[in-house]
């Protein structure tokens, strides 16, 4: 734990955590002034040192380790590691704020398992396949550091056994199901309070990563969706809350209720890796929801009630989530989508889907006719036709990418495409390059589930070295590892050489 009271700073101080297999000698040191103190945790460390800032808001940290082997790796934007002189400095870069830290703010803090909202929904449009650059609206979903106070912190391992409340009923502008998966990090000692003393605690530290403008945007979609659901009537009111039995497919059905891989890979087929397909939703749940979009889209031509579309791609279609059918989507996301993924996308949060974008797209020659090249601001995607009679509108997939390789060259052997079928799934990871094909003739609907990780969001804000599943990073991989092995083969020719000289 923290104990700031043993130590008095003469600056502003900041703590960073480093990497969890790191060991590093847990006893303070005091030399020249910069090391403070390296904390040792369960699953994680922390290493403090001096602050000082440069005009464009820059942090730096610098400090002395203690003498000790292991040598830590840094966890962070940027690093520069002296091995010799046991200097560990790094540079971090702050948002763009006039952060004046005053004496209570004087720890920031870079990762703690602290799980953060997310920003704006925006698809990134990727460089055409022409190579030309489209206009890039990257997701911003960098993580503001804020200040915080040592006291109100949550616990990276979470307490698995905790059974967390429930906060669906509660007002907040944050998400019960935020809430809900907080709370198994918050120090055991809260555990037993009244869902109101934790609810109060864990808003406390969520507002530290919700900035002012952040807040006020989500206030004026919770009165935008407020507008919208005390004047529309719905058609269906059956599709509001979730009814399994009378939505999916038998098999879809069985397969979760078993919820192993086994089950899972029985219903799938991967027709290319990482873009899964399966038999999903009834005909009868297809037509009703299509009727239900058909109902809310007259009912805004009638009222001329200005309405968001999906995203920044989108003309047509509309937000599900917007109209009431947040919580049947959500439903959706934790007990089936959340399930296959942790089997098939673990390594992108697949384990720990926490919140959606959920939609539908709407393509035709009177609408929008097809969908640029793009990766979804998900970390999950869940893409299911719900019909009608079209011709076209395959999908078409080129690559997973990170954010530093979203416009690297696409490969021969990343080239796939896919045709729709109504009532059939395809679950793909967020950042697997996709489009759609013209829609040539008739009508194409698609329901979309954008699944986000908010605990996979904030690791990778830290952890560079969070993109195993970019394939333009693998192939780098691979090729730094064959000119290693290049050169050592070389020098063994070279000494081989040598030997046979001297031997001579
Ligand atoms: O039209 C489709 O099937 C693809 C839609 C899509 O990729 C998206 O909305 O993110
Ligand atoms: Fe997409």
């Amino acid at each position: 734990m923290w104990k700031d009271s043993n130590y008095s700073y003469s600056n502003t101080i900041g703590y960073i955590r480093l990497s969890d297999t790191t060991t590093i000698c847990d006893s303070p040191t005091t030399s020249n002034r910069e090391t403070q103190l390296v904390e040792h945790q369960v699953g994680a460390v922390y290493a403090m040192g001096k602050v000082s800032f440069t005009e464009e808001l820059k942090v730096f940290f610098s400090f002395e380790l203690p003498d000790c082997d292991a040598f830590p790796t840094f966890v962070g934007p940027s690093r520069v590691i002296d091995r010799r002189e046991k200097i560990l400095t790094t540079q971090v870069d702050l948002p763009p704020l006039t952060w004046i830290p005053t004496e209570e703010e004087r720890f920031m803090r870079f990762t703690d398992g602290l799980i953060a909202p997310h920003r704006a929904t925006q698809a990134t449009e990727v460089a055409g396949m022409d190579g030309k650059k489209d206009k890039r609206m990257a997701a911003e979903n960098r993580i503001v550091v804020p200040s915080i106070t040592s006291s109100q912190r949550l616990q990276l391992i979470p307490s698995m056994d905790h059974k967390p409340d429930n906060y669906e009923d509660m007002q907040s502008e944050f998400s019960p199901l935020l809430f809900s998966s907080l709370e198994r990090h918050l120090p055991p000692t809260l555990l037993n309070l009244s869902r109101d003393h934790k609810a109060h605690y864990m808003r406390q530290i969520l507002l530290r990563y919700s900035p002012t403008a952040e807040r006020a945007r989500v206030q004026k979609h919770r009165e935008y969706r407020q507008k919208i659901i005390s004047n529309y009537q719905p058609l269906h009111r059956e599709l509001y809350t979730m009814h399994a039995a009378s939505f999916f497919v038998p098999s879809f059905l069985k397969a979760v209720n078993e919820n192993t891989e086994k089950s899972f890979r029985s219903i799938v087929s991967e027709p290319f890796t990482g873009v899964l397909t399966f038999e999903m939703l009834q005909p009868r749940f297809c037509e009703m929801l299509l009727a239900e979009v058909e109902n809310f889209e007259k009912w805004v031509r009638e009222t001329k009630f200005r309405v968001m579309r999906p995203n920044t791609m989108n003309r047509f279609g509309v937000v599900l989530d917007d109209f009431g059918l947040e919580t049947m989507l959500d439903k959706l996301m934790e007990d089936f989508i959340r399930p296959i993924s942790r089997v098939f996308f673990s390594e992108v949060g697949g384990s720990t889907l926490d919140s959606h974008h959920g939609f539908v797209v709407e393509y035709g020659m009177d609408r929008d006719v097809d969908l640029g090249f793009h990766v979804d601001d998900a970390e999950v995607t869940l893409n299911v036709c719900l019909g009608k009679q079209f011709s076209g509108g395959e999908l078409f997939f080129r690559g997973v990418r990170c954010e530093k390789h979203v416009n690297a060259k696409t490969q021969s052997e990343e080239i796939f495409d896919y045709s729709h079928a109504a009532g059939r799934a395809v679950l793909h990871h967020g950042r697997h390059r996709h489009g759609a094909r013209a829609t040539t003739s008739g009508h194409r609907i698609n329901l979309l589930l954008w699944c986000r990780s908010s605990v996979f969001r904030e690791l990778r804000n830290h952890q560079k070295d969070l993109c195993s599943w970019c394939t333009e990073c693998q192939r780098e991989k691979k090729e730094r590892q064959r000119q290693c092995v290049a050169a050592i083969k070389l020098v063994g020719a070279t000494e081989k050489r040598r030997s046979y000289y001297v031997a001579v």
